[in-house]
């Protein structure tokens, strides 16, 4: 729908209007030179934060921190966020722990293991190393409730949005949201309070926490001193952070698992596979797994294939969604006018499979943007514009993308040289809710620990 719209009316300069699940009123779909439109745009006219909260409802954000902070990039946050790429070394170190525990280390025995469950501990523990540090990434129970946390809070506010009619919302969004409080209230009382409090003392009396940096420290010094007293500021910290963790675990994971899925059901993953193995030896000269920010740079094939597979696997067939919060509405370029409430944005689904920008853009070319195969310019997994959109676009693309792409980068080479996978005979299918998609979750691959040679 959202492809066939863009290659009927955004490729002719024309807006078309898609069916909404939320509330029945059409978003309109823009072409992609409205782009720079959408983005000149204030704040008070056409909303970003509006956009992005268009799956979560206000009534399951536990802690008002919370409804601020959720998904909003203001300069310091942003900064941090971006930051987060130079934490690799505590991260990659979590990222070969974490896979020798879900994957193991047998040389002799095949392993059968289910590809996205193990994918999300390698992540939320990657994740986690760079946000709350050690021991509390290698905590199961604590991965456990924030799991729980974090799936309830979206899939509660998903219902909520898209079952509730919006005039019943106050009542049955309240009633439907307490799940969601109750296990916010498990994880910051269980660990992200208790955390904070520690990290307050510790701070305050000059020692340091932990031999390591993380986003919680730097979360903490910026709040230093914002607050009348340390309990205040620990609740606040535990709130930023619980926020904190919405952004990167089901996207990584989701991004991982269907780059894996992507190369395991291609003819030619064995090819696929030693040529990342190859890259990963070179980029290492024979050093074990300790990557440094040089040695990620060089691994240019697996940046390519990730790239590839976010193209060919988005989480949404929309981009840059806004909404008109102008009261009088909004002009679009063409003169159509927009009405106040409306969401806007661009076909992610059209742009991506359209053959003017990619060649053969159904196909999965594994190393399409690393300039090897076909017409393609080479193209990091980093890099946004509006022919690529995983990540949005413009000021609010995403922040996180920097320090994702070193993550998940790292994840393929380490696979790439540290295990042998048995391929698959198709592309396991994932689940689709209208425009919407995740990789499945029941896929099991088999895996098995190369032989080191000595
Ligand atoms: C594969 C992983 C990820 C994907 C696919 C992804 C995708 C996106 C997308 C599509 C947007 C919306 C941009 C827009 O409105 O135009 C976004 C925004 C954002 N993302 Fe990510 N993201 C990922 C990981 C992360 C991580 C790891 C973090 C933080 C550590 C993060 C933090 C943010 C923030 C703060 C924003 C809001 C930016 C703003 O409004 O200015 N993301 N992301």
């Amino acid at each position: 729908m959202l492809a066939e719209g863009y290659f009927k009316y955004n490729k002719q300069g024309l807006p078309f209007a898609a069916p909404n699940f939320n509330n029945f009123i059409p978003n309109v779909i823009v072409p992609p030179e409205f782009a720079h439109w959408m983005d000149s745009q204030p704040e008070d006219k056409l909303s970003a934060r509006e956009g992005q909260l268009y799956f979560l409802s206000k009534y399951t954000f536990s802690h008002p921190r919370l409804h601020q902070d959720t998904l909003d990039a203001n300069t310091a946050r942003t900064a941090m966020i971006v930051r987060l790429q130079t934490l690799f070394a505590q991260v990659n170190d979590e990222i070969v722990t974490a896979l020798n525990d879900v994957w193991g280390n047998d040389e002799e025995e095949w392993k059968e293991v289910n590809l996205y469950e193990t994918m999300w501990v390698v992540v939320a523990r990657a994740a986690n190393r760079a946000f709350l540090g050690r021991p509390l990434c290698r905590d199961a129970r604590f991965l456990d409730t924030l799991r729980t946390y974090v799936n309830s809070f979206a899939t509660q506010g998903i219902l909520i949005r898209f079952l509730v009619p919006e005039i019943l919302q106050p009542v049955l969004g309240r009633m439907l949201a307490w799940p969601v409080h109750l296990r916010y209230r498990r994880l910051v009382d269980g660990y992200l309070l208790p955390y904070a409090r520690h990290m307050i003392r510790e701070m305050k009396s000059g020692k340091l926490l932990q031999d390591e940096d993380s986003f919680a420290h730097w979360l903490a010094a910026a709040d230093n001193s914002k607050h009348p007293d340390d309990e205040t500021m620990a609740d606040a910290l535990a709130g930023q952070l619980a926020s904190a963790e919405f952004a990167p675990l089901h996207t990584s994971t989701f991004a991982i698992t269907n780059t894996l899925l992507d190369i395991l059901s291609s003819p030619q993953h064995g090819g696929i596979l030693a040529a990342l193995r190859n890259e990963a030896e070179a980029a290492l000269q024979g050093a074990p797994d300790t990557w440094t920010r040089a040695d990620i740079l060089r691994l240019e094939l697996a940046d390519s294939v990730i790239r590839e597979s976010q193209r060919l696997n988005r989480t949404t067939g929309k981009a840059m969604l806004r909404r008109v919060v102008a009261k009088e509405g909004l002009a679009l370029p063409d003169g159509t006018h927009i009405p106040n409430g409306i969401y806007i944005g661009l076909s992610a689904e059209g742009i991506h499979m359209d053959p003017d920008l990619y060649e053969a853009p159904e196909e999965f070319r594994p190393f399409r943007f690393a300039g090897m195969d076909g017409r393609e310019k080479a193209r990091k997994l980093v890099s946004i514009g509006i022919e690529y959109l995983p990540f949005g676009y413009g000021r609010h693309g995403c922040p996180g993308r920097f320090f994702v792409a070193s993550m998940l980068t790292v994840m393929l080479a380490v696979i790439a040289r540290g295990y042998e996978i048995e391929g698959l005979e198709e592309r396991p299918k994932g689940h689709s809710i209208s425009d919407h998609s995740a990789p499945p979750r029941d896929v099991m691959v088999r895996v098995r620990r190369r032989r080191k040679v000595i």
